[in-house]
């Protein structure tokens, strides 16, 4: 689905506001108010502010980020602009404060921000400004917070997504089954949207595939199953064929037929007796209402001794009539094991009963899965082709957040650091461009940040790229190509010239490219190489310059 960037009849373009309508300038934190009129009272305002907005360490003990969220970022500064109501209620939460500060909030927009940032979708690291937001102190301190709860969970569960891509294989379908456990409403849609983002195929969360056009997928639940006593109580039991020509009148005993037929085959026999036949009754009656796309969750009374059995005499009648079943989901149980013996069944049914393709019947797994477990399947060896994760994927079981953060790195053309006892949390200052070196091999190499008037780096010309705090850390690189990673995304108006968002399929598209263009070690699960992060010479000795220069000189007594 396009996100809307439309022409409206005055040829002005309109962008859309934010997917969720609860992201209005108010879903910030009182100090953002605060500050604002702290900053109007000190006639500072005005001041041309720089803010970087980076994280600090890869989340899920992983070395790389997919950045995502950025699209709403612009959804939301494109139609920043307070309500009367909104003014009121601000004034009530901070007593005493003077009325003109109404008329400075009234007139507040974004027309006068701009924002770099890079592409939505792309392999990111820590330091490195995912945004650069540059503008009026008062207004871009208000930006902070939506920002950041824009950012962080899109980007937490995106990384996510793409780390049980990782895990699970390219050939596999992942789809996202975590609308029930997710945190709230929003925590839902998010995760559907940015699981996609991030290399799922398919979401079970019919609003996101309403709102972002996301393929839907599911198959059905164990209530169904036992909520059917016994196959009497079918009663439409017609069943037309593909092709329309033919008519199977008691689909019923067609189902009971093979059913036998399945028993008493030699290479089969032995592995069940009787099957339940409430289940039989539920698959029977689910393949009457959907004979395109026949699947069923085996395991509500026993995989091997009744599910399987009864959903390939269920399967097997309807392929007499042109139809072919998709498949299985297991729930429970030892996963590996079940898929393996699931396969087993279905190839034999295939050689015995001679049903070309019958053995590609497609297995679903779920049931708390995650990283840990998939990469268990895969070790233990698996028969599974699709995996529905919710639960894990959703709430991003283990790291909570990301940790993005908004950092004044300039004001007034003055450059600015925050110092910390935690070098890791020593801000980078000044207004910058970023790039990404690429090697030899095609793989990206390094991030390096340099001041904004710094010459970019050349193709084939050295450079000496160095780490922000580390003075022995430091390497030339001869880049073989050099990406400018900030683009502009906004620029005072949805008119002025900047990057367009682009469709949520293309974010994705570039999201996966970019994943597979990483070099292998920094992608592994246990022991990744951390990609580097440097800065240019001159910023490097810029950075320590004013390091001294803010840090007070202790004395020892
Ligand atoms: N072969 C396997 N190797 C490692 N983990 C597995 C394997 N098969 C299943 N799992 C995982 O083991 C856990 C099993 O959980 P649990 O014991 O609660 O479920 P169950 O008893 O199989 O099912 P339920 O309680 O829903 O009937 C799940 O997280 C599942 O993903
Ligand atoms: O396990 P998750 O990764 O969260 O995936 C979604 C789960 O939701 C459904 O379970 P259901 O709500 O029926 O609960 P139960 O399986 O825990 O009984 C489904 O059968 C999956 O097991
Ligand atoms: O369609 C499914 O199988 C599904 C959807 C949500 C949660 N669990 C399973
Ligand atoms: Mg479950």
């Amino acid at each position: 689905m396009e996100p809307k960037e439309n022409g409206s009849e005055l040829g002005q373009k309109i962008i859309d506001g934010p997917t969720n309508p609860m992201v209005t300038p108010l879903l910030n934190d009182l100090y953002q108010f605060t500050m604002a009129y702290a900053y109007w009272k000190a006639g500072k305002h005005n001041e041309r502010s720089v803010f970087d907005l980076y994280f600090r360490k890869n989340p899920f003990g992983g070395e790389y980020t997919v950045f995502a969220g950025l699209e709403e970022c612009v959804k939301f500064l494109a139609n920043f602009k307070l309500t009367d109501e909104e003014i009121d209620f601000v004034q009530e939460c901070l007593p005493g404060s003077e009325e003109a500060f109404c008329d400075y909030l009234r007139g507040l927009d974004c027309s006068d921000v701009e924002v770099y940032a890079i592409p939505e979708g792309s392999v990111v690291f820590p330091k490195v400004p995912l945004m650069r937001v540059e503008g009026p102190v008062g207004v871009v301190q208000l930006l902070e917070t939506p920002f950041l709860n824009l950012v962080n969970f899109a980007s937490l569960v995106a990384t996510n997504a793409a780390r049980h891509r990782f895990v699970a294989g390219k050939s596999k379908s992942l789809l996202e089954f975590g609308a029930r456990r997710a945190q709230g409403p929003d925590g839902a849609i998010s995760a559907s949207k940015y699981c996609y983002l991030g290399g799922f195929d398919a979401t079970s969360n019919v609003a996101a595939g309403k709102l972002f056009g996301i393929p839907l997928r599911g198959t059905h639940s164990h209530a169904y199953v036992s909520s059917f006593m016994s196959t009497d109580e079918i009663v439409d039991k017609v069943l037309r064929s593909a092709d329309g020509k033919t008519t199977c009148e008691d689909f019923v005993s067609h189902v009971q037929t093979w059913l036998k037929k399945i028993q008493y085959s030699p290479s089969l026999s032995g592995i069940f007796s009787e099957t339940n036949q409430s289940e039989l009754a539920a698959f029977t009656s689910y393949a009457l209402a959907f004979p395109k796309t026949f699947l069923a969750l085996v395991d509500t009374y026993d995989v091997m001794k009744s599910g399987i059995p009864n959903f390939c005499a269920v399967a097997l009648a309807l392929n007499d009539f042109g139809y072919k079943a998709l498949g299985i989901r297991l729930d429970s149980g030892d996963l590996a094991y079940l898929s393996r013996e699931a396969r087993n069944f279905f190839c034999t049914v295939e050689r015995e009963l001679k049903v070309p393709g019958f053995g590609k019947m497609v297995v679903t797994a779920s049931n708390d899965l995650n990283e840990e477990t998939i990469d268990a399947l895969n070790k233990q060896g698996h028969e599974v082709d699709a995996f529905g994760i919710g639960t894990y994927l959703v709430t991003c079981y283990s790291q909570a957040a990301l940790g993005c953060v908004f950092k004044l790195v300039e004001i007034n053309n003055q450059p600015r650091i925050k110092l910390s006892e935690d070098v890791t949390k020593v801000s980078i200052p000044c207004k910058k461009r970023s790039y990404r070196l690429y090697g030899k091999e095609g793989y990206p190499l390094v991030d390096i940040m340099t001041g904004e008037n710094e010459p970019p780096p050349k193709v084939g010309e050295r450079l000496l790229c160095r780490h922000p705090f580390n003075e022995s850390k430091r390497a030339y690189v001869v880049p073989q190509r050099v990406e400018e990673l900030l683009k502009c995304y906004w620029r005072g108006s949805a008119d002025e010239a900047r990057e367009v968002l682009p469709p949520l399929k293309e974010i994705r598209d570039r999201c996966i490219k970019q994943l597979e263009n990483m070099r292998p070690d920094h992608m592994r699960r246990l022991n990744p190489t951390p990609y580097k992060v440097s800065v240019s010479a001159k910023l490097y000795d810029f950075i320590h310059f004013l390091w001294l220069n803010e840090a007070p000189v202790g004395e020892l007594q």
